[in-house]
């Protein structure tokens, strides 16, 4: 049996799966936690990965690896491959400023959308960069390359493999590192940077210079059966997470994807690279040669995880407790922006809660307003994509909850379809390494589908709450 492993780097853990290349059927599996933090030294990454590597056996028997990983991160690295200083990630909001002001130096957010698919807010790389450069201008002097999570871990893979020594944790703790025009991508994660083109499908070096005041190295753009990586075992290109997500959960023309983990996404397959000027919704490529249209929340998972903290209880108390409350929660409203958040573009705002009575001081109450506010994110989320989905598929970490697999249809006003828990990202990724391979048939799981009345009185109560939010 010939395998391929498949990692996922995403924001708070790191997953790795191990899977047999033709049928898909899974073998092994590992994971490993990564420190809290919005700004976090990769090198954290690469521990995880090689423990949760470890913890799935490590690369016995496998042929191919592919990783993919959160988008945006800002990797910087010196002319030895050294990181210059702690990655700032895609939800770490302090490059707001940069992002404003790169948007009107360009000539306005129609100029970035027709440049780049996306207007830039304080996730993109490219406003990161802007931020190195006027805050730490020491630091921008020394970065030599700029590359994002998933090509910094493919990289760290490549130089571990090609040193010889087969894998152990410890063996490959400080694994040689490869030179730096090693260093691959992909469109899709090229795609977040702000400085790559899903029109043109290469880089605009001039907006890096625009935004940085130099064009330090950038990874080479594998196609989607691209090696970034060729030995005993095979390096795919890897890609974003939200990418490889759509790969492992099979999506196709006319679905949409719902992601509820650390951030919560809403994604559509196209045909053609999209541009909205409104900056709702973000034009990436995916990872299989078309697009990926997205919209992304700050404010997903761990809106459940916070409500949960409050009221004292474990996740899966909260889902019972959001359930026995009423739709609507009695009025009781909450808004989620508890890391800011980035669509709205409101990356200083804070959360809050609206229509508290005594009746609806209630655990229960706050539970199931927790869970309606999370999915009020997602469901503005799908009305900024404009399309009419023949499935709304929903997975991530949070749609574990029963709660939010019934709650949601009541919300969105469609039903939704549920696949059986599993790691999507890690999934897509180890199917992108088969590809490398072989024509993968691997079997679609059964799915479960939610229904539900829709309950537009709470989406209206929310729109209202919104505008009322402290900054
Ligand atoms: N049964 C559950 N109910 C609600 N949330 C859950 C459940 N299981 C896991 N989660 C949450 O999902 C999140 C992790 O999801 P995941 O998709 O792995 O996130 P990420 O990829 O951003 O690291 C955590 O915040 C965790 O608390
Ligand atoms: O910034 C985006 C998408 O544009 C996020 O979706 C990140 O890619 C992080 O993903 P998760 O850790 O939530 O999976």
């Amino acid at each position: 049996m010939t395998l391929v492993a498949g990692v996922d780097s995403s924001t708070q853990s790191c997953k790795v799966v191990i899977r047999d290349a033709e049928t898909g059927a899974l073998v092994r599996e590992g994971r490993a936690r990564h420190p809290e933090g919005t700004e976090v030294h990769p090198s954290h990454w690469w521990a995880a990965l090689l423990e949760a590597l470890e913890g799935a056996g490590g690369l016995d028997g496998v042929a191919a690896v592919s990783v993919g990983g959160q988008q945006h991160g800002m990797v910087c690295l010196d002319e030895s491959g050294n990181v210059v200083r702690e990655a700032l990630l895609w939800n770490d909001t302090r490059s707001a400023q940069a992002a404003a002001d790169l948007t009107t130096e360009l000539g306005g957010p129609q100029a970035w959308a027709d440049a780049v698919g996306s207007v830039p807010v304080a996730s993109f790389t490219v406003t990161k960069l802007r931020w190195l450069a006027e805050h730490e201008p020491a630091n921008a002097r020394r970065t030599a390359a700029v590359c994002l999570p998933h090509d910094w871990l493919t990289w760290r893979l490549a130089g571990a493999l090609a040193s010889g020594v087969p894998f152990s944790r410890a063996g490959w703790a400080d694994a040689p590192l490869a030179p730096l025009d090693a260093l691959a991508t992909d469109r899709g994660d090229a795609s977040g940077t702000g400085y790559w083109s899903p029109f043109t499908g290469s880089y605009r070096t001039d907006l890096l210079k625009v935004a940085f005041g130099a064009t330090p190295l950038l990874p080479r753009v594998l196609g989607p059966t691209g090696r970034a990586y060729d030995g005993d075992v095979l390096l795919a290109p890897g890609t974003g997470d939200n990418m490889a997500a759509a790969l492992g959960v099979g999506a196709r023309p006319g679905d949409v994807v719902v992601s509820l983990g650390t951030s919560g996404t809403a994604f559509a397959v196209a045909d053609r690279p999209s541009a909205d000027p409104t900056g709702a919704v973000a034009g990436f490529a995916d990872a299989t040669g078309r697009f990926l249209p997205l919209v992304c929340t700050l404010n997903a998972a761990r809106v459940l995880d916070a409500a949960a903290r409050i009221a004292g209880v474990g996740l899966g108390e909260l889902s019972d407790l959001a359930l026995q409350a009423p739709a609507g929660a009695g009025g009781l409203t909450l808004v989620p922006y508890l890391e800011g958040e980035r669509t709205p573009n409101r990356p200083t705002a804070t959360g809050s809660i609206h229509g508290l009575t005594l009746a609806t001081a209630t655990p229960a109450h706050l539970a199931r307003a927790a869970v309606e506010g999370m999915l009020c994110g997602l469901a503005d989320a799908l009305d900024a994509l404009r399309t009419q989905p023949e499935r709304v598929l929903m997975i991530g970490g949070a749609a574990r909850s029963e709660a939010v697999r019934r709650i949601a249809p009541t919300v969105f006003g469609v039903p939704v379809t549920v696949p059986p828990p599993a790691e999507y990202v890690a999934d897509g990724a180890a199917y992108q390494a088969a590809t490398l391979l072989t024509t993968p048939e691997w079997r679609a799981e059964e799915t479960a589908t939610y229904d539900g009345e829709a309950v537009p009185e709470i989406r209206a109560r929310y729109a209202r709450a919104t505008e009322h939010i402290l900054d």
